[in-house]
């Protein structure tokens, strides 16, 4: 078993503070310190960043972490409101529908990577915490002669309600995690629920620890996705799933020149209206252009060593569940 990665710590580095994130990618401490041992190489001999794209812009990958970083340091505040104007509560829908289509078993360990502020999460603890409920109900109505004290025990054990299912939160955003554990309090959701600052591509946990890995909204922010599939793999216990919600390709066509306006129109202006920030929000409308089409995506997972990868269209492919196994 590799040993378990280091979580991420915090670093000084010229822009202020930034994640300095484990296993040596650290295009921001990397940016500011010399390129070797006896400085800077020759201009000839510097290897040539290679490039990628944020949003329609084009970016070296070092860059690009670090806008990602800023987009969603900058909306934290304002997340869950944006999302419930511009999607007219769709998100929700669509995020249910995640946890109907994963269906958690009794005492399953999900890592929710990308997590932000925790709605996936959320949804999960309510989901097993009513199958716990209504397991025990079941029991409890099957048992005769039980005392008034052992049934009253029973429905007061706050840990023993999840009937084991756990849920761990991971994002390479402070300030998300931070609205995130917010909520966490304000709702009381505290056991069975853990929050880990860390990079999707380079995961803080050991092999084969989780049985279910979501990732909701976060892989088309991702550098390296295919290195956050291999990532996502090699957490999963043998028999687990992936399951990943993201913005896809529209198959209506006239579903798509809507949504075009809506998109490229509408959605800036409700960033700046709302949450005074444009550019994180043309970001979001351009980078769902960038992300791969449904078939082109569950290529990859395949290639992540993933079997009976499939997929499921919502709304004429606005969003697209992939989902995959470690067999
Ligand atoms: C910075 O990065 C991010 C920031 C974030 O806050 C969030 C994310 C990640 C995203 C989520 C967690 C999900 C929630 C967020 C969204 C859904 C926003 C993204 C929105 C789009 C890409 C556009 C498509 C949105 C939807 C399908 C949601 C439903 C919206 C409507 C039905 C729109 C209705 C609005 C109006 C009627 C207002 C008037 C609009 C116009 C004048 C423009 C013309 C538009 C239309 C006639 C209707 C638009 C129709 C469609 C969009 C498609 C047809 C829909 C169906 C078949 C149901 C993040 O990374
Ligand atoms: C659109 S939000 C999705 C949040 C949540 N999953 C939801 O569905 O509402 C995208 C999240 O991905 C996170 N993110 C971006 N790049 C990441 C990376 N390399 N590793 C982990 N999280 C990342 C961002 O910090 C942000 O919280």
């Amino acid at each position: 078993m590799a040993a378990p990665r280091s979580l991420a710590v915090w670093g000084l580095c010229g822009r202020g503070w930034s994640p300095v994130l484990p296993g040596c990618r650290l295009p921001w401490l990397r940016s500011c310190w010399p390129s070797g041992p006896l400085g800077a190489r020759p201009f000839s001999q510097e290897k040539r960043a290679t490039e990628t794209h944020f949003g329609f812009e084009t970016v070296s990958e070092e860059e690009k972490g670090g806008k990602v970083y800023q987009v969603f340091e900058s909306v934290a505040k304002k997340y869950d409101v944006m999302n419930d104007m511009m999607s007219l509560g769709i998100h929700r829908v669509w995020k249910d529908l995640l946890l109907w289509k994963m269906h958690p078993f009794p005492g399953t360990q999900l890592l929710d990577v990308a997590g932000g502020t925790g709605d996936i999460a959320f949804r999960f603890l309510n989901y097993v915490q009513a199958q716990h409920q209504r397991k025990q109900k079941r029991q409890l109505r099957a048992q005769q002669n039980l005392s008034w004290e052992e049934i009253a025990k029973k429905y007061q054990n706050q840990e023993d309600s999840l009937g084991g299912s756990r849920v761990m939160v991971c994002d390479i955003n402070k300030e998300m995690l931070k609205m995130g554990k917010q909520k966490a309090c304000a709702r009381g959701y505290k056991a069975g629920l853990a929050w880990v600052l860390g990079d999707a591509e380079e995961l803080p946990f050991d092999d084969n620890k989780f049985d279910v890995y979501t990732i909701a909204f976060g892989i088309r922010n991702v550098t390296h996705i295919d290195q956050a599939l291999q990532e996502a793999h090699r957490v999963l216990k043998p028999g687990g799933r992936f399951l990943c919600l993201e913005f896809s390709q529209v198959n209506n066509p006239l579903v798509s020149r809507l949504y075009d306006v809506y998109s490229f129109q509408v959605i800036p202006v409700l960033g700046e209206v709302i949450a005074g920030d444009w550019k994180s929000y043309q970001y979001l409308v351009e980078s769902i252009r960038q992300f791969p089409s449904q078939e082109e995506f569950k290529e990859m997972i395949e290639d992540a060593g993933f079997q009976k990868v499939t997929y499921e269209n919502l709304t004429s492919g606005i969003v697209a569940i992939h989902s995959g196994f470690k067999l």
